[in-house]
């Protein structure tokens, strides 16, 4: 579904991602891992096109991802959620779910100032849209709550929850543990299995939190300076002492592992 072969970013002088290369297939949990700086935020960066490779390309079922634009990445079905949340704090969280809303379902502004029947029927769709989307995350109780006053986890349910409304194919998850709590922790990972296996979304994603990387993907790329060290299934990729090495900075005892 989503390839990348050889991408090199650079930033004056510093190389963040080094000949990138990998695969993700479609129906899978795939996850980034690696030290903070290897370079993992910018992979969602380039795939969201804020930030475009030196070389290398990047391909979103066959076509060209680096020919659109990041609101053309959007409709071909990618959404995201972010590191640091990015939210409209003063507006409601049914209000911000309802501007993640999948692009098809953004009426032209003359229809909307016309008031037509079709735009009132889209909205009552809109809203129902994200009424499932917040019984998901279970913060229906949180509907007309303002986001500035929501506590951090439920903070980025939202986020999460803004971009499920897209109906991605692709959804790229940035740190969705990062800052939660252990209870907030299981029920996003219910969530992103109930994503794979219920709604058949594909996941990518970037988390520090190691057990949840080994319980829920099916395929992990381990990063280090912007290079590929390691991948494989997460039993792999835990076992490998590259990968451990990278983590600690030292060299481990022979049945070392990161969790
Ligand atoms: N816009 C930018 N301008 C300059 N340098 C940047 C920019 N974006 C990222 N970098 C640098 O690129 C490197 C990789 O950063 P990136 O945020 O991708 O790492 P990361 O693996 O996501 O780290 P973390 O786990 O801490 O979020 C870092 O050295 C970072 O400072």
């Amino acid at each position: 579904m989503l390839k990348f072969e050889d991408v090199t970013v650079q930033f004056a002088g510093l190389t963040a991602v080094n000949k990138l290369s990998f695969e993700v297939e479609q129906g899978k949990i795939y996850s980034i891992i690696g030290p903070n700086g290897a370079g993992k935020t910018t992979v969602f960066n380039c795939i969201s096109r804020f930030y475009t490779p030196v070389s290398g390309s990047i391909t979103f079922n066959g076509e060209d991802l680096l020919k659109r634009k990041p609101h053309q990445v959007i409709e071909k079905g990618i959404a995201r959620s972010f590191q640091n949340v990015e939210l409209f704090a003063e507006m409601t969280v049914m209000d911000n779910l309802l501007t993640g809303l999948h692009p098809q379902m953004k009426k032209n502004i003359l229809s909307i100032a016309l008031n037509l029947p079709s735009v009132r029927r889209d909205e009552k769709k809109a809203v129902e849209k994200a009424k499932e989307v917040m019984k998901m995350l279970d913060i229906e109780h949180l509907a007309e709550e303002k986001v500035s006053n929501l506590a951090f986890g439920n903070q980025k349910m939202v986020d999460i929850g803004r971009a499920i409304m897209a109906e991605p194919k692709l959804i790229l998850l940035d740190e969705p543990v990062a800052g939660m709590n252990s209870s907030e922790t299981e029920k996003i990972s219910e969530l992103i299995l109930k994503l794979k296996e219920e709604l058949n979304y594909t996941v990518l994603l970037i988390e520090h939190d190691m057990s949840l990387i080994m319980k829920i993907s099916d395929y992990v790329t381990v990063m280090n300076f912007g290079q590929k060290i390691a991948s494989g299934v997460p039993k792999e990729v835990q076992n490998n002492p590259v990968v451990i090495e990278a983590y600690l900075g030292v060299e481990e005892e022979e049945n070392a592992q990161l969790v």
